[in-house]
């Protein structure tokens, strides 16, 4: 191939590239319904009344610490329980709502809807917390106390805004008489902090139980508002997940041998364990960035970074490196690209002269779906490279499918635009749920799966999940109940508004209506976008009638003057 060949071959590769690139830059545009802001003003906006935040207060100050599996405070689960009953009596007496209390501490909420031939959706939530390291605290963990705003308590964000938030929401919407269509179940485990297998599983059981076959969708705790998480996007990121990483904790043990430290070996078996440990350390897992649901998190989020940051986040299939190298440098977006490893615990000797006989280290990995729990074993054994070290499989559970979050995917669009009601400048987009939540319970029950939290984050305050000063604002826990009060309404439908043009014109009228002047005979709806689409010549008359009469009526002061004929004038 000659030079003058060889450059042109190469201008056409770029020129293709460049295309390529361009048109992914301005296509990838989601769907965004105009919706119906939530306003203070507005007659059903639940305001946060003393009553309603003391009761919060109550419900935080209550410890109900899970420690391991089938190790929680079983005295505060019963306090709670009793608390949730005083505080919410319309709930509790409504003949709408049947409460079951499941493996003596959850709740299990049924409330039925007049329609059944509408699939129920379920929401769910949990009543534990983990414990709390008091003396780190900038005010007692589980005191509740409200500095600056901000009520600070063990549970203030995971996850007991969820609970109290969703029964507000029910408390008010039924007392104004609210009869929902949609049935719909509120499952309230009590063991999410050590996996859910008393609590979540049992609600499961229970249900499939009564013969539950499907619900619409799920929504639990999850990803959140986040604010300055997102490089390049200033305006709130509402994430939704619509995935969610698996865990694999491992155990490492080595054998040593115990003797007299004055005689010591060349090495212990603590030595041993921590240069496993750190080897671990020092040889994080490769990024699988584009492979998982963040691949669709940053293709929605695209059209709202600015142009250099766009073109590279809707290419990366071009760009992936550079945003992997990126994302790597912070925790949280760290967490969504890779397979990350956490050294939790390291236990070794008894005594300061006597050499350990042991030693053991859990090793706490949140595995990306693109990867198996045996690909992270494997690469673990190969990084320790030591017989001496056993490692053995503590707990697990493989990574969640991605759920969908079409334009028409009922559940995700009702979550995307309750979210969109309450935060009016946030973007919202399907995300991977980077922590474990109790939906791995519920998952024979729908594809539907999203968790999502309705709390407002900023850089930092992730460190406070399981961390110390966990709070949430007094004015954030107010529209994590407005939030809830949305779903309930929204879910109520039978449809997304969106499946017509409607969504468009939402934010002109409350008043709108779907017809369609067409006659139509059993068999005739598959003329729908199917084949042989075809109206008589005597309905396309009746069609012209119909539109002649809408605006003629419509052109009168009101109802009133509606005549039936011109020639009734
Ligand atoms: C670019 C996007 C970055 C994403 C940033 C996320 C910021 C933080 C938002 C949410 C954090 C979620 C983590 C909290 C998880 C809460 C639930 C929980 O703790 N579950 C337990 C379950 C134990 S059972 C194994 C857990 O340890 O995961």
């Amino acid at each position: 191939m000659s030079c003058k060949q060889l450059c042109i071959t190469l201008v056409a590769i770029c020129s293709a590239l460049l295309v390529i690139v361009l048109v992914r830059t301005f296509t990838l545009v989601p769907r965004k319904d105009v919706v119906i802001a939530c306003k203070t003003a507005d007659s059903d906006f639940i305001k946060l009344t003393d009553q309603i935040l003391k009761r919060f207060q109550k419900a935080l100050q209550i410890d109900t610490i899970s420690f391991k599996r089938g190790e929680y405070n079983r005295d505060q689960l019963l306090l709670l329980g009793s608390h949730l009953q005083k505080s919410f009596p319309v709930v509790h007496s409504s003949p709408l709502v049947k409460l079951d209390i499941i493996a003596n501490y959850s709740r299990l909420y049924t409330i039925s809807g007049s329609n059944t031939s509408l699939t129920p959706y379920l929401l769910t939530a949990h009543l534990d917390v983990v414990p709390a390291i008091a003396e780190e605290w900038e005010l007692p963990p589980f005191d509740a106390q409200i500095k600056d705003e901000f009520i600070y308590a063990r549970g203030a964000i995971d996850f007991k805004q969820g609970i109290m938030g969703i029964l507000e929401a029910l408390e008010y919407l039924l007392s104004k008489g609210f009869k929902p269509n949609r049935s719909f179940y509120i499952g309230f485990g009590h063991d999410e902090e050590v996996t859910g297998v008393d609590g979540a599983r049992a609600i499961s059981q229970e249900l499939q139980s009564r013969g539950l076959k499907q619900v619409e969708f799920l929504l639990d705790e999850g990803l959140a508002v986040l604010n300055g998480f997102i490089p390049g996007i200033k305006k709130p990121v509402a994430l939704i997940g619509i995935g969610e990483k698996g865990f694999l904790t491992l155990k490492l043990y080595v054998k040593g041998e115990a003797g007299h430290s004055s005689m010591p070996l060349k090495e212990t078996a603590i030595g041993i364990l921590a240069k496993a440990v750190s080897k671990i350390e020092d040889n994080p897992l490769p990024s699988m960035l584009g492979y998982g649901p963040e691949k669709e998190m940053l293709e929605h989020l695209a059209h709202e970074m600015p142009l250099a940051a766009r073109i590279v986040m809707s290419n990366l299939w071009l760009f992936g490196p550079i945003v992997s190298w990126f994302f790597s440098q912070k925790p949280p977006t760290n967490a969504i690209i890779r397979t990350v490893t956490s050294v939790t615990m390291f236990n070794g000797g008894v005594k300061t002269n006597v050499l350990p006989s042991d030693a053991t280290a859990y090793i706490n990995h949140r595995i990306h779906p693109a990867q198996s729990l045996q690909e992270i074993m494997d690469y673990d054994r190969a990084v320790i490279n030591d017989d001496r070290v056993q490692i053995s499989v503590e707990d697990s559970m493989v990574a969640a499918a991605g759920s969908p979050s079409g334009e028409n995917d009922f559940g995700y669009q009702i979550i995307s635009n309750s979210i969109r009601q309450i935060w009016t400048n946030a973007t919202t987009a399907p995300g991977m749920m980077i922590g474990n939540t109790d939906t791995k319970h519920y998952k024979d029950f729908t594809k539907n799966i999203y968790r999502f939290s309705p709390t407002v984050m900023f850089p930092g305050d992730e460190k406070r999940f399981h961390g110390v000063n966990e709070r949430i604002s007094k004015n954030n826990y107010e529209q994590a109940i407005n939030f809830y009060y949305h779903i309930i309404v929204n879910a109520d439908k039978r449809l997304l508004m969106g499946n017509t043009d409607t969504r468009h014109y939402a934010m002109f009228t409350k008043n709108i209506y779907r017809f369609c002047p067409t006659v139509m005979f059993l068999g005739d709806e598959k003329r729908f976008h199917g084949i042989n689409e075809r109206i008589s010549k005597k309905n396309y008359e009746q069609a012209i009638n119909f539109y002649y009469h809408v605006i003629t009526n419509a052109d009168q002061r009101s109802l009133i003057n509606i005549h039936q004929h011109s020639d009734e004038l």
